[in-house]
């Protein structure tokens, strides 16, 4: 089987003039979000290049779940645009949000709902028909460990569970452009290991991946560029290996983002 090249192979690839830049699968141009006197995105402007698995990355305020939320057409942005494959996500959001996949975090699920149920009607919401929908809620069920489940209510699922069953709703019209918030959190390593090779699966075949991670070993191993974001900002951006230039992911990400302590708290936390 001939696999298509990676993302950042079409990088090199472009660099060199062999191909065409991919266009890309998420333009975000002067996005901005106040909540009351607070900037939570300040100005973004980002571009995820087709077929990319984009790792975005930030410290916990920085804006990355109010970002995904714009770019995906959850909340409307105070100024700025957000392109998917060239559609405006705000002005045509129906051909838009036909072609994205959407995990988004902190948003409540349809927890009356059986877990395949969810993902039957996610299906049917995006206009497959019964037959197809039924076929790919068994395959998604299967895929991610939630078959003995697929009867079950979700408001009885785990944590990780409801990511999971959150991942199949977001897969099952099989969408061009993935965007996940935070896709592994609570979630098992053995689910969380299947969960990258569907997920590379999806990018190796063209489709584009868009994940926010705490983790910067896990952004570093499985995607091919990165974000990273601070107080609603971009700090950097690029393919990986640019991004993180000679050190890892990490260090770089210390250094843009600050905030180490290097001490051991106050003496009243220590072991007498
Ligand atoms: N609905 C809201 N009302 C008020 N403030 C908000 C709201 N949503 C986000 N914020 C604020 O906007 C800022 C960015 O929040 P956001 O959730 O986008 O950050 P994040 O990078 O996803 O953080 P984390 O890594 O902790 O999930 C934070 O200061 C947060 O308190």
């Amino acid at each position: 089987m001939t696999r298509a090249p990676t993302a950042r192979a079409r990088a090199t690839q472009a660099r060199a003039g062999v191909v065409d830049e991919p266009t890309a699968a998420l333009e975000l141009r002067g996005l901005r979000k106040s909540f009351g006197a607070k900037a939570a995105v300040d100005g973004v402007d980002l571009t995820v290049p087709g077929g990319s698995f984009f790792g975005l990355v930030g410290p916990n305020g920085a804006g990355k779940t109010t970002t995904l939320s714009m770019a995906t057409g959850l909340l409307r942005p105070d100024a700025g645009t957000a392109r998917v494959h060239g559609l405006d996500v705000w002005s045509d959001p129906f051909a838009a949000k036909r072609i994205i996949g959407n995990l988004a975090d902190g948003v409540e699920l349809f927890d009356r709902l059986t877990g395949e149920q969810l993902i039957v009607y996610t299906g049917l919401l995006f206009g497959l028909d019964r037959a197809t929908v039924a076929s790919r809620a068994s395959d998604l069920l299967d895929l991610l460990d939630l078959t003995s489940s697929a009867g079950s209510p979700v408001s009885d699922y785990s944590a990780g569970m409801r990511k999971k069953i959150g991942l199949a709703a977001a897969l099952v019209h099989s969408p061009r452009l993935l965007v996940l918030d935070e896709p592994f959190e609570s979630v098992d390593p053995v689910s969380a290991a299947n969960i990258r090779d569907i997920l590379a699966g999806f990018a190796r075949s063209g489709g584009t991946v868009v994940v926010s991670s705490h983790s910067m070993d896990l952004v570093q191993r499985m995607c091919d560029h990165v974000a990273i974001v601070a107080a609603g900002r971009v700090l950097a951006a690029g393919t990986i290996d640019e991004v993180r230039g000679e050190g890892t992911l990490e260090d770089r990400f210390l250094q843009l983002v600050g905030g180490r302590r290097h001490d051991e708290g106050p003496e009243w936390l220590r072991g007498s």
